[in-house]
Parts: C-alpha cells; sequence; structure tokens
C-alpha cells in the first residue's frame, strides 16, 4: 500500500505537487494519468524518496522510502530517466544492484527470465535497443521480489509487442497481489492495462476512482435515437429543459437523434408517453479520450493550436459527423 499524503513540490515558484491525498491499494493496477507537466513524475520521485516535499507524507506500508531497509526488497521502481551503466552487461548491472542489496544470485537469473533477457545477459546494455533497455529496467525494478511497484511511464516509445508484453507482466503481478503503480499521459494505454484510476492536473487531484466510473461520469454520455418521428421525439424531450440537467438533441446525416442530458430508459418512457415509435434506443459511451479531456481540460499545461504527437488528441467538435 502507498500512502501519500497533502504532499505538495515547488520548484522555485512552480508547484509541481499541489497538497496531493490518495492511496494506492495492493492487488490490482492503479493507473496515475495526468497531461504533461501534471506532476506524475514528481509524485514518484517523492515516493520514492528522491526529492523531498515542501509539506505532506508519502509512505510504502506505512514507513517513507528513505527509512525502509532493503529497500530494493519493498518497491521496485522504473523511472523515466534511467541510470544505466552502459559498458556493463545487463547481467553485471542486475548482479551489482543485487549485491548492494543482498540479493542472491539467483534472483538475477530469474529477473533476467521473467523479462525474456536471458539470451542476451553477457551483451553490453549499451548496445540495448529501447525496448531491451525498458526490460532491462524492468529486471531491475523486480530484482528484491517487492511487494510494490512504481513504474513511469513504462510503455513510452515501445513497439505494439513491449506494450502488450509490460501489460501482460504487470496484470499477473497485481493478480499475485503486489501493489502496482503506473504513471501515463495516455488515457487509452490505462483504460486497457489499469483498474483503478488518479488522475492528476497541474499538480492537483483531479479523480480517484474506477475506470468504469470516470466514464460513467463524463457528460459527454448520449443515446443514439432512431424514430420515424423525429421532429416529435425532439419537441418532447426538449419539453424537459428547465428542469435538472439540460436535454440537448442534435440530428445526424443519416436522420439519427443524438441526445444529451437523458439515459435510454428516460427516453424511452417519454417516447412512449408521447406515442413515437422508436426504432433504436442505445447508450453511447463517451471514449476514454473524450473523459479524459473532459476531465483535465482545465489543467493542461501548454495548450497549443497544433495537435503534438505527445498530447493526447483534442475534443471531437460537436457535429454530428463527430458523433
Ligand atoms: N527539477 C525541476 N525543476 C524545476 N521544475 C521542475 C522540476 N521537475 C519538474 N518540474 C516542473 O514541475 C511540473 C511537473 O513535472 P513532472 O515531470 O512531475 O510532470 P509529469 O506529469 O511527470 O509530466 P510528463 O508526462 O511530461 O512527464 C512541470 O511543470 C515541470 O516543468
Amino acid at each position: 500500500m502507498i500512502e501519500v499524503h497533502d504532499l505538495s513540490k515547488r520548484y522555485g515558484d512552480k508547484t509541481a505537487v499541489d497538497h496531493l491525498t490518495f492511496s494506492v491499494a495492493p492487488g490490482r493496477i492503479t493507473g496515475f494519468l495526468g497531461p504533461n507537466g501534471a506532476g506524475k513524475s514528481t509524485t514518484m520521485r517523492l515516493i520514492l524518496g528522491l526529492d523531498r516535499p515542501n509539506s505532506g507524507t508519502a509512505t510504502i506500508g506505512g514507513i517513507p522510502y528513505t527509512a525502509l531497509r532493503e529497500p530494493l526488497r519493498k518497491v521496485g521502481a522504473l523511472l523515466e530517466a534511467r541510470a544505466i551503466h552502459t559498458g556493463r552487461s545487463a547481467y553485471n548491472h542486475l548482479w551489482c544492484l543485487a549485491q548492494s542489496q543482498g540479493l542472491p544470485r539467483t534472483r538475477v537469473d530469474e529477473s533476467l527470465a521473467l523479462v525474456g533477457l536471458t539470451e542476451v545477459a553477457r551483451k553490453r546494455a549499451g548496445g540495448f535497443s529501447l525496448g531491451m533497455g525498458q526490460r532491462l529496467g524492468i529486471a531491475a525494478a523486480l530484482l528484491g521480489d517487492p511487494q510494490v511497484l512504481i513504474l513511469d511511464e513504462p510503455v513510452n516509445g515501445l513497439d505494439p509487442e513491449g506494450v502488450l508484453w509490460i501489460r501482460n507482466l504487470m496484470q499477473s503481478l497485481a493478480a499475485a497481489g503486489k501493489t502496482v503503480f503506473v504513471s501515463s499521459h495516455l488515457m487509452s494505454e490505462m483504460s486497457q492495462t489499469a483498474e483503478h484510476l488518479i488522475v492528476i492536473g497541474r499538480g492537483r487531484l483531479i479523480a480517484d476512482e474506477s475506470v468504469e466510473a470516470i466514464i460513467a461520469r463524463s457528460s459527454g454520455q448520449s443515446v443514439l435515437v432512431r424514430t420515424p418521428q423525429p421532429a416529435q421525439l425532439t419537441k418532447e424531450l426538449e419539453r424537459t429543459n428547465g428542469s435538472g440537467t439540460p436535454v440537448t438533441v442534435t440530428t445526424a446525416a443519416d436522420g439519427a437523434l443524438l441526445v444529451r442530458g437523458m439515459t435510454a430508459p428516460e427516453i424511452g418512457e417519454k417516447a412512449s408517453a408521447a406515442r413515437v415509435v422508436l426504432h433504436e434506443l442505445t447508450p453511447q459511451r463517451a471514449s476514454l479520450e473524450e473523459a479524459f479531456m473532459e476531465l483535465t481540460r482545465d489543467s493542461v499545461e501548454y495548450h497549443t493550436d497544433a495537435p503534438s504527437q505527445d498530447a493526447p488528441p483534442p475534443p471531437a467538435p460537436e457535429s454530428e459527423a463527430a458523433e
């Protein structure tokens, strides 16, 4: 269990982490999500005792990282900037780390096997591809068979096979009861990996809930309705405006209606009461990317007009074509 309480970190007049409080439970993958510059890496560094907070606490199993005895046996971490001695072989890199923590040589072999690097263990780590380097970083994190894993953007720059491999590995570690805390700035990636999400923006907590709950809460939710009496139904549905959530009805190019602000059962009942025939009534789920954009809209640090490769895509325009 990782516990962060009222954690803050400033760099000069820049507040990177702003009174964050959350906990990360064992036995599941918890995604740590936020736009670029949201404060994810800083928070992870604070949890790992690599930086000192201006206020608040971060503990692992109730103990600050810096007070842990044999930390590699308790916590494994993969940070974005990896420090690997490039002249050493993968085997020697891990063996040096193992010796520093009193871990047996068998753990080096086991970790190499776990990440699929046994064949290249004697090769210089400096010649490794990005994916192999990432695997070596994960082998180092797994060396002490720790209960808690903290992984900062582990899929960055990996090919689809590497992404799938890391996802499966994290899932098996969580299934074995470990605490897996993994950061990303991509909602689509997290949605396929994590069960629970902690979302931050500008250093502040935005959401701490299940992936499902985040999508369900998104006001991007709408219902697709097909009816031979669209004008009549639109009038009936908009009649409810003024009480509670506003209802909006837009017409798609093929004549279908897209209704926001009402659930499918509510629309069905309204239609029935008004004797309007329905041919289709389908709840549309907001995409995760939309839910994320909506959550973090006010906290994206650098807005640009042109979409960059790193930034999540801009929200779809409110046109029928985008629905
Ligand atoms: N050592 C530092 N000195 C000054 N500012 C810093 C330092 N480290 C981080 N920051 C600033 O703190 C904010 C949070 O940065 P951080 O790297 O934690 O964000 P992040 O969510 O991990 O972003 P990304 O997804 O881009 O890696 C940013 O505005 C960053 O510029």
